[in-house]
Protein backbone atom coordinates (compact mmCIF):
# COMPACT_ATOMS: atom_id res chain seq x y z
CA UNK A 1 0.00 0.00 0.00
CA UNK A 2 1.18 3.35 -0.87
CA UNK A 3 1.76 6.15 1.64
CA UNK A 4 -0.72 8.50 0.92
CA UNK A 5 -3.63 5.56 0.16
CA UNK A 6 -1.92 4.21 4.04
CA UNK A 7 -2.59 7.78 5.69
CA UNK A 8 -5.96 8.18 3.84
CA UNK A 9 -7.34 4.88 5.08
CA UNK A 10 -6.31 5.98 8.84
CA UNK A 11 -7.94 9.28 7.87
CA UNK A 12 -11.29 7.34 6.95
CA UNK A 13 -10.82 5.05 10.08
CA UNK A 14 -10.84 7.80 12.46
CA UNK A 15 -13.28 10.08 10.80
CA UNK A 16 -15.82 6.98 11.21
CA UNK A 17 -14.66 6.47 15.23
CA UNK A 18 -15.47 10.20 15.53
CA UNK A 19 -18.81 10.24 13.07
CA UNK A 20 -19.93 7.01 14.94
CA UNK A 21 -19.89 9.11 18.23
CA UNK A 22 -21.99 11.74 16.55
CA UNK A 23 -24.30 9.32 15.57
CA UNK A 24 -25.81 11.38 12.96
CA UNK A 25 -27.11 14.16 16.09
CA UNK A 26 -25.39 17.47 14.68
CA UNK A 27 -24.62 19.06 18.28
CA UNK A 28 -22.71 16.07 18.96
CA UNK A 29 -20.27 16.51 16.36
CA UNK A 30 -16.72 17.43 16.83
CA UNK A 31 -17.69 20.99 15.03
CA UNK A 32 -20.23 21.38 18.33
CA UNK A 33 -18.75 19.44 21.12
CA UNK A 34 -15.41 20.58 23.27
CA UNK A 35 -13.02 17.63 23.46
CA UNK A 36 -13.73 17.45 27.30
CA UNK A 37 -17.13 16.07 27.03
CA UNK A 38 -16.00 12.97 24.19
CA UNK A 39 -14.95 9.64 25.53
CA UNK A 40 -10.90 9.34 25.48
CA UNK A 41 -11.71 6.85 22.74
CA UNK A 42 -12.91 9.51 20.67
CA UNK A 43 -10.83 12.30 21.36
CA UNK A 44 -7.90 10.18 20.34
CA UNK A 45 -9.80 9.48 17.31
CA UNK A 46 -10.19 12.83 16.64
CA UNK A 47 -6.82 13.85 17.32
CA UNK A 48 -5.34 11.22 15.29
CA UNK A 49 -7.65 12.56 12.49
CA UNK A 50 -6.19 15.98 13.24
CA UNK A 51 -2.60 14.82 12.78
CA UNK A 52 -3.30 12.58 9.90
CA UNK A 53 -4.97 15.41 8.04
CA UNK A 54 -2.34 18.30 8.67
CA UNK A 55 0.33 15.54 7.37
CA UNK A 56 -1.73 15.04 4.34
CA UNK A 57 -1.71 18.64 4.26
CA UNK A 58 2.17 19.97 4.92
CA UNK A 59 3.99 19.81 2.57
CA UNK A 60 5.04 23.31 1.68
CA UNK A 61 3.79 25.03 4.85
CA UNK A 62 6.96 26.43 6.87
CA UNK A 63 8.24 29.48 5.27
CA UNK A 64 11.06 29.95 7.43
CA UNK A 65 12.16 26.36 7.35
CA UNK A 66 12.07 26.22 3.68
CA UNK A 67 13.98 29.40 3.32
CA UNK A 68 16.23 27.96 5.05
CA UNK A 69 16.61 25.31 3.03
CA UNK A 70 16.20 26.94 -0.46
CA UNK A 71 18.48 29.80 0.55
CA UNK A 72 21.59 27.40 1.83
CA UNK A 73 21.01 24.98 -1.04
CA UNK A 74 20.50 22.67 1.46
CA UNK A 75 19.18 18.95 -0.26
CA UNK A 76 22.23 19.89 -2.75
CA UNK A 77 24.75 19.15 0.15
CA UNK A 78 22.83 15.92 1.11
CA UNK A 79 24.45 12.91 -0.61
CA UNK A 80 22.18 11.01 -2.33
CA UNK A 81 23.25 7.99 -0.29
CA UNK A 82 24.16 8.06 2.82
CA UNK A 83 24.04 10.74 5.31
CA UNK A 84 26.21 13.69 6.56
CA UNK A 85 27.02 14.94 10.04
CA UNK A 86 25.19 18.25 11.57
CA UNK A 87 28.68 19.77 11.47
CA UNK A 88 30.22 19.20 8.29
CA UNK A 89 26.51 20.40 6.72
CA UNK A 90 27.72 23.54 9.16
CA UNK A 91 30.75 23.71 7.56
CA UNK A 92 29.55 23.81 3.98
CA UNK A 93 26.96 26.19 4.40
CA UNK A 94 28.89 28.11 6.87
CA UNK A 95 26.46 28.92 9.09
CA UNK A 96 26.25 28.37 13.29
CA UNK A 97 25.88 24.31 13.65
CA UNK A 98 23.27 25.28 16.72
CA UNK A 99 21.12 27.39 14.52
CA UNK A 100 21.25 24.93 11.23
CA UNK A 101 20.43 21.89 13.67
CA UNK A 102 16.82 23.78 14.43
CA UNK A 103 16.28 24.64 11.07
CA UNK A 104 16.52 20.77 10.15
CA UNK A 105 14.91 19.44 12.79
CA UNK A 106 12.07 21.54 11.96
CA UNK A 107 12.24 20.44 8.35
CA UNK A 108 12.51 16.74 9.52
CA UNK A 109 8.89 17.76 11.43
CA UNK A 110 7.62 18.35 7.51
CA UNK A 111 8.87 15.68 6.27
CA UNK A 112 12.08 17.15 4.62
CA UNK A 113 15.49 15.47 5.25
CA UNK A 114 15.63 12.44 8.28
CA UNK A 115 18.37 11.62 10.91
CA UNK A 116 18.74 8.05 10.48
CA UNK A 117 21.04 8.07 13.29
CA UNK A 118 21.72 10.38 16.13
CA UNK A 119 23.72 13.42 14.70
CA UNK A 120 23.63 12.15 11.04
CA UNK A 121 21.22 13.80 8.06
CA UNK A 122 20.04 11.90 5.37
CA UNK A 123 17.65 12.67 2.61
CA UNK A 124 13.99 11.83 2.77
CA UNK A 125 12.04 11.75 -0.80
CA UNK A 126 11.08 14.87 -0.54
CA UNK A 127 14.06 16.40 0.46
CA UNK A 128 15.91 13.88 -2.62
CA UNK A 129 12.76 15.11 -5.01
CA UNK A 130 14.17 18.60 -4.47
CA UNK A 131 17.65 17.59 -5.97
CA UNK A 132 16.40 14.95 -8.80
CA UNK A 133 13.86 17.37 -10.10
CA UNK A 134 15.93 20.75 -10.50
CA UNK A 135 12.05 22.20 -11.57
CA UNK A 136 11.04 21.58 -8.07
CA UNK A 137 13.23 23.24 -6.48
CA UNK A 138 12.75 25.75 -8.54
CA UNK A 139 8.81 25.99 -8.15
CA UNK A 140 10.11 25.87 -4.00
CA UNK A 141 12.11 29.60 -4.57
CA UNK A 142 9.63 30.76 -6.61
CA UNK A 143 6.63 30.17 -3.72
CA UNK A 144 9.19 31.00 -1.28
CA UNK A 145 11.01 34.46 -2.57
CA UNK A 146 7.70 35.71 -4.77
CA UNK A 147 4.42 34.19 -3.76
CA UNK A 148 4.93 33.92 0.17
CA UNK A 149 6.65 37.66 0.53
CA UNK A 150 4.21 39.24 -1.46
CA UNK A 151 1.11 37.07 0.21
CA UNK A 152 2.58 38.60 3.45
CA UNK A 153 2.08 42.07 2.21
CA UNK A 154 -1.45 41.61 1.03
CA UNK A 155 -3.48 43.48 3.32
CA UNK A 156 -1.06 45.71 3.83
CA UNK A 157 -2.05 47.00 0.08
CA UNK A 158 -5.46 46.19 0.36
CA UNK A 159 -5.11 48.97 3.19
CA UNK A 160 -3.17 51.32 1.11
CA UNK A 161 -4.90 50.60 -2.44
CA UNK A 162 -8.81 49.48 -1.18
CA UNK A 163 -9.75 49.64 -5.28
CA UNK A 164 -7.24 46.66 -5.42
CA UNK A 165 -7.13 47.42 -9.39
CA UNK A 166 -3.82 48.21 -10.35
CA UNK A 167 -0.98 45.21 -11.02
CA UNK A 168 1.88 47.58 -8.91
CA UNK A 169 -0.73 48.41 -6.26
CA UNK A 170 -0.17 44.79 -4.59
CA UNK A 171 1.55 42.88 -2.04
CA UNK A 172 4.24 41.83 -4.22
CA UNK A 173 5.31 45.72 -4.80
CA UNK A 174 5.44 46.56 -1.21
CA UNK A 175 7.27 42.99 -0.23
CA UNK A 176 9.90 43.53 -3.50
CA UNK A 177 10.40 48.03 -2.83
CA UNK A 178 9.12 48.13 -7.27
CA UNK A 179 6.57 50.35 -8.74
CA UNK A 180 6.76 47.28 -11.54
CA UNK A 181 3.39 44.84 -11.79
CA UNK A 182 5.24 41.57 -10.51
CA UNK A 183 5.86 40.25 -14.41
CA UNK A 184 8.10 43.44 -15.71
CA UNK A 185 9.90 43.45 -12.37
CA UNK A 186 10.45 39.54 -13.70
CA UNK A 187 11.37 40.51 -16.83
CA UNK A 188 14.13 42.67 -16.00
CA UNK A 189 15.77 40.12 -14.20
CA UNK A 190 16.52 36.55 -16.29
CA UNK A 191 17.45 34.39 -13.03
CA UNK A 192 14.18 34.95 -11.53
CA UNK A 193 12.20 35.21 -15.08
CA UNK A 194 13.68 31.71 -16.07
CA UNK A 195 13.06 30.59 -12.06
CA UNK A 196 9.45 31.46 -12.22
CA UNK A 197 8.70 29.79 -15.59
CA UNK A 198 10.10 26.49 -14.63
CA UNK A 199 8.22 26.46 -11.49
CA UNK A 200 5.10 27.29 -13.47
CA UNK A 201 6.20 23.98 -15.82
CA UNK A 202 6.78 22.13 -12.76
CA UNK A 203 3.38 23.26 -10.84
CA UNK A 204 1.85 22.44 -15.08
CA UNK A 205 2.84 18.87 -14.35
CA UNK A 206 0.83 17.93 -11.44
CA UNK A 207 -1.87 16.23 -11.57
CA UNK A 208 -4.60 18.76 -10.73
CA UNK A 209 -2.90 21.33 -13.53
CA UNK A 210 -1.72 18.37 -15.90
CA UNK A 211 -2.52 19.50 -18.88
CA UNK A 212 -4.50 16.54 -20.14
CA UNK A 213 -7.38 18.56 -18.95
CA UNK A 214 -6.55 21.45 -21.67
CA UNK A 215 -5.97 18.85 -24.29
CA UNK A 216 -9.89 17.11 -23.64
CA UNK A 217 -11.66 20.40 -22.83
CA UNK A 218 -11.41 21.05 -26.68
CA UNK A 219 -11.17 18.62 -29.97
CA UNK A 220 -8.00 19.78 -30.77
CA UNK A 221 -7.90 17.09 -33.62
CA UNK A 222 -10.63 18.44 -35.59
CA UNK A 223 -8.38 21.69 -36.43
CA UNK A 224 -5.21 19.95 -36.87
CA UNK A 225 -4.23 21.22 -39.93
CA UNK A 226 -1.19 22.84 -41.13
CA UNK A 227 -2.49 25.93 -42.39
CA UNK A 228 -4.44 26.57 -38.59
CA UNK A 229 -2.59 28.72 -36.28
CA UNK A 230 -2.90 29.02 -31.93
CA UNK A 231 -1.72 31.69 -30.76
CA UNK A 232 -0.94 30.77 -27.10
CA UNK A 233 -0.96 33.99 -25.64
CA UNK A 234 0.91 34.83 -22.45
CA UNK A 235 2.84 31.52 -23.08
CA UNK A 236 5.79 31.63 -21.26
CA UNK A 237 7.93 29.34 -21.85
CA UNK A 238 5.79 27.46 -24.55
CA UNK A 239 5.15 23.95 -22.51
CA UNK A 240 1.31 24.58 -23.08
CA UNK A 241 2.13 24.81 -27.04
CA UNK A 242 4.58 22.01 -26.80
CA UNK A 243 2.19 19.73 -25.12
CA UNK A 244 -0.57 20.87 -27.53
CA UNK A 245 1.95 20.20 -30.61
CA UNK A 246 2.93 17.09 -28.73
CA UNK A 247 -0.71 15.46 -29.05
CA UNK A 248 -1.44 16.70 -33.03
CA UNK A 249 0.61 16.18 -35.96
CA UNK A 250 -0.11 19.35 -38.25
CA UNK A 251 -1.46 22.61 -36.56
CA UNK A 252 0.80 25.67 -35.61
CA UNK A 253 1.57 27.03 -32.65
CA UNK A 254 3.12 31.36 -31.87
CA UNK A 255 3.80 31.54 -28.17
CA UNK A 256 4.36 35.07 -27.20
CA UNK A 257 5.35 36.63 -23.96
CA UNK A 258 7.46 39.39 -22.72
CA UNK A 259 11.05 39.59 -24.66
CA UNK A 260 12.99 37.48 -21.67
CA UNK A 261 10.59 34.52 -21.35
CA UNK A 262 10.55 33.94 -24.92
CA UNK A 263 14.06 33.35 -24.87
CA UNK A 264 14.07 31.07 -22.79
CA UNK A 265 11.47 29.43 -24.08
CA UNK A 266 13.27 29.76 -27.51
CA UNK A 267 16.44 27.95 -25.67
CA UNK A 268 14.53 24.99 -24.32
CA UNK A 269 12.66 24.22 -27.76
CA UNK A 270 13.28 20.91 -28.71
CA UNK A 271 15.17 20.15 -32.26
CA UNK A 272 11.44 18.33 -33.43
CA UNK A 273 9.16 21.01 -32.23
CA UNK A 274 11.17 23.66 -34.45
CA UNK A 275 8.77 23.74 -37.71
CA UNK A 276 5.61 24.01 -35.33
CA UNK A 277 6.13 26.27 -32.74
CA UNK A 278 7.42 29.76 -33.07
CA UNK A 279 8.25 32.03 -30.35
CA UNK A 280 6.88 35.74 -30.91
CA UNK A 281 8.16 38.62 -27.63
CA UNK A 282 5.01 40.49 -27.23
CA UNK A 283 3.29 42.71 -24.73
CA UNK A 284 -0.60 41.68 -24.31
CA UNK A 285 -1.32 45.55 -23.77
CA UNK A 286 -0.35 45.94 -27.08
CA UNK A 287 -2.12 45.74 -30.62
CA UNK A 288 -2.00 41.67 -31.69
CA UNK A 289 0.64 41.33 -34.44
CA UNK A 290 -0.37 37.48 -34.90
CA UNK A 291 -3.15 36.22 -37.20
CA UNK A 292 -4.45 33.02 -35.57
CA UNK A 293 -7.59 30.97 -35.70
CA UNK A 294 -7.54 30.35 -32.20
CA UNK A 295 -6.14 32.91 -29.61
CA UNK A 296 -5.49 30.63 -26.21
CA UNK A 297 -4.95 32.35 -22.84
CA UNK A 298 -4.47 29.71 -20.01
CA UNK A 299 -3.90 31.00 -16.71
CA UNK A 300 -3.37 34.89 -17.87
CA UNK A 301 -6.91 36.59 -16.71
CA UNK A 302 -6.75 35.48 -13.55
CA UNK A 303 -3.78 37.55 -12.80
CA UNK A 304 -5.81 40.98 -13.94
CA UNK A 305 -8.28 42.69 -12.35
CA UNK A 306 -11.16 43.30 -15.11
CA UNK A 307 -10.30 46.61 -16.79
CA UNK A 308 -6.95 45.13 -17.71
CA UNK A 309 -8.62 42.27 -18.79
CA UNK A 310 -10.87 44.15 -20.83
CA UNK A 311 -7.91 46.18 -22.52
CA UNK A 312 -5.95 42.40 -23.10
CA UNK A 313 -9.25 41.62 -25.31
CA UNK A 314 -9.75 44.87 -27.08
CA UNK A 315 -6.12 43.99 -28.02
CA UNK A 316 -6.81 41.15 -29.96
CA UNK A 317 -9.69 42.84 -32.44
CA UNK A 318 -7.12 44.71 -34.94
CA UNK A 319 -5.79 40.99 -35.69
CA UNK A 320 -9.39 38.77 -35.47
CA UNK A 321 -10.33 37.31 -38.97
CA UNK A 322 -13.30 36.06 -39.58
CA UNK A 323 -14.13 32.73 -37.50
CA UNK A 324 -11.06 33.25 -34.82
CA UNK A 325 -11.78 31.64 -31.54
CA UNK A 326 -10.72 33.32 -28.24
CA UNK A 327 -10.27 30.47 -25.71
CA UNK A 328 -9.74 31.20 -21.84
CA UNK A 329 -8.53 28.50 -19.00
CA UNK A 330 -8.50 29.01 -16.02
CA UNK A 331 -9.25 27.40 -12.36
CA UNK A 332 -12.58 29.05 -11.24
CA UNK A 333 -14.69 29.15 -8.74
CA UNK A 334 -18.14 28.54 -8.86
CA UNK A 335 -20.89 31.47 -8.34
CA UNK A 336 -21.89 29.81 -5.01
CA UNK A 337 -19.38 29.40 -2.23
CA UNK A 338 -17.96 26.37 -1.62
CA UNK A 339 -16.59 24.81 1.71
CA UNK A 340 -14.06 22.32 0.43
CA UNK A 341 -11.13 23.42 -2.14
CA UNK A 342 -11.52 19.85 -3.21
CA UNK A 343 -14.64 20.43 -4.73
CA UNK A 344 -13.44 23.35 -7.38
CA UNK A 345 -13.56 22.14 -11.31
CA UNK A 346 -11.44 22.91 -13.29
CA UNK A 347 -12.51 24.47 -16.23
C1 LIG B 1 0.49 32.53 -14.91
S1 LIG B 1 1.65 32.61 -16.24
C2 LIG B 1 0.86 31.50 -17.41
C3 LIG B 1 1.83 30.97 -18.45
C4 LIG B 1 1.23 29.96 -19.43
N1 LIG B 1 0.12 30.51 -20.17
C5 LIG B 1 0.82 28.68 -18.72
O1 LIG B 1 -0.37 28.37 -18.72
O2 LIG B 1 1.70 28.00 -18.17
C6 LIG B 1 1.30 34.22 -16.94
C7 LIG B 1 2.18 34.57 -18.12
O3 LIG B 1 1.81 35.87 -18.59
C8 LIG B 1 2.98 36.51 -19.06
N2 LIG B 1 2.77 37.97 -19.15
C9 LIG B 1 2.59 38.84 -18.12
N3 LIG B 1 2.42 40.09 -18.58
C10 LIG B 1 2.48 40.00 -19.93
C11 LIG B 1 2.35 40.97 -20.97
N4 LIG B 1 2.11 42.25 -20.70
N5 LIG B 1 2.44 40.52 -22.25
C12 LIG B 1 2.67 39.22 -22.51
N6 LIG B 1 2.80 38.25 -21.57
C13 LIG B 1 2.71 38.65 -20.29
C14 LIG B 1 4.01 36.12 -18.02
O4 LIG B 1 5.33 36.36 -18.45
C15 LIG B 1 3.67 34.66 -17.77
O5 LIG B 1 4.41 33.83 -18.62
Amino acid sequence: MSPLVELAERILANAKTVDEYAKGDDSRSVEHESAQQMPPEVIKSRLELLDASEELRKKFTDILALRAIYTLKLPQQVPLEGTITYEKLAEAVQVNELILRRFLRYAIAISLFAEPEPNRIAHSDASRHLVEVPAAFDALGMSIEEVAPASHKAIEALKQYPHATEPNETGYNIAHGTDLPFYRALAQQSERARRFGAGMRYFTDRDNYDLRHLVAAFPWHESDRSDFTVVDVGGGQGGVSRKLASVTEHMHFIVQDLEGTVKDGIDGLPEELKGRVEFMGHDFFTPQKATGDIYLFRWIFHNWSDKYCQDILRNLIPALKDGARILLYEDERGDAPETRLSRRDVK
